[in-house]
């Protein structure tokens, strides 16, 4: 973080506690994950990385340059990268912005099907469910070295494709050498082996335990004793 550029340090982005005192993240795992609570600053450093490695910040690799909500992230100009080997192939993927994405691909579409669906299933996104059509983009579109930064890529799928897109991180980490940033809410995909995970919630960021998280911990705590919680979480209401 270049912090003597800031005008305004009160002011958002910098303003996010995770943000305020967080000068320097190391990346040391191919697979990172952040994690913390709703407005914790997630989004908003995916989209500075994003940004520095000269992807759209509306979601979508370099060559994917339409205009949905492109907006140049607020951080991005406050950090530098610094990362070797260098690689600028990669992508950002936000879950409300692939559905533009699918609708700008559609578009392109129409003067080459076959062109431009190769990567992505062999046909438009549109006529996939979310979760099929993201995993499609995954077995297709990712296969090769690059960096890959996604944005809560859970919201598209069921428990189960969760796990075969752990898989699907697997064989690009270790086949194709690539390297996922992810923010997450999901205890299934924070459960990658060995991954780094990052806390928001502590300022500046800290590293933690799968074990330690929030996710994990309180998802055991309801699965294992659901009534017990239920009872304490509506306990008000009754009385
Ligand atoms: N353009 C903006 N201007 C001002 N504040 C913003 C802007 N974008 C986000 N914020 C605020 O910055 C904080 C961090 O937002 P961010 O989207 O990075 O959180 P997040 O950790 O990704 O959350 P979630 O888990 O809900 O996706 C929030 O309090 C949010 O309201």
């Amino acid at each position: 973080m270049m912090r003597e550029r800031i005008e305004n340090p009160n002011s958002y982005p910098f303003s996010i506690p995770s943000l305020k005192y967080t000068n320097l993240i190391e990346f040391n795992n191919p697979v990172t994950f952040f994690v913390g609570e709703n407005g914790s600053g997630k989004s908003t450093l995916l989209e500075a990385i994003s940004y520095q490695c000269g992807f759209n910040s509306a979601g979508g690799g370099r060559n994917n340059n339409y205009d949905v909500d492109s907006s140049a992230s607020d951080l991005g100009d406050y950090i530098r990268l610094s990362w070797f080997p260098k690689t600028n192939k990669g992508f950002f993927l936000r879950a409300e912005s692939f559905y533009h994405f699918a609708s700008y691909l559609d578009e392109l579409a129409q003067e080459d099907p076959t062109f431009h669906y190769q990567g992505y299933g062999g046909k438009s996104l549109h006529q996939q469910s979310h979760g099929e059509s993201f995993l499609s983009l995954f077995t297709n579109r990712f296969g090769e070295e690059g960096i890959y930064l996604l944005d809560e890529p859970e919201a598209a799928l069921s428990p189960a494709r969760q796990l075969t897109f752990l898989r699907v991180i697997h064989e690009l980490v270790n086949k194709d050498h690539a390297q996922f940033i992810i923010a997450t809410h999901s205890p299934i995909l924070l459960g990658y082996p060995d991954a780094q995970i990052y806390n928001f919630d502590e300022s500046p960021i800290q590293e933690i335990r799968y074990e330690e998280t929030e996710h994990y911990r309180l998802t055991l705590n309801f699965l294992t004793r659901r009534e017990k919680f239920l009872y304490e979480l509506f306990r008000d209401d009754e009385e």
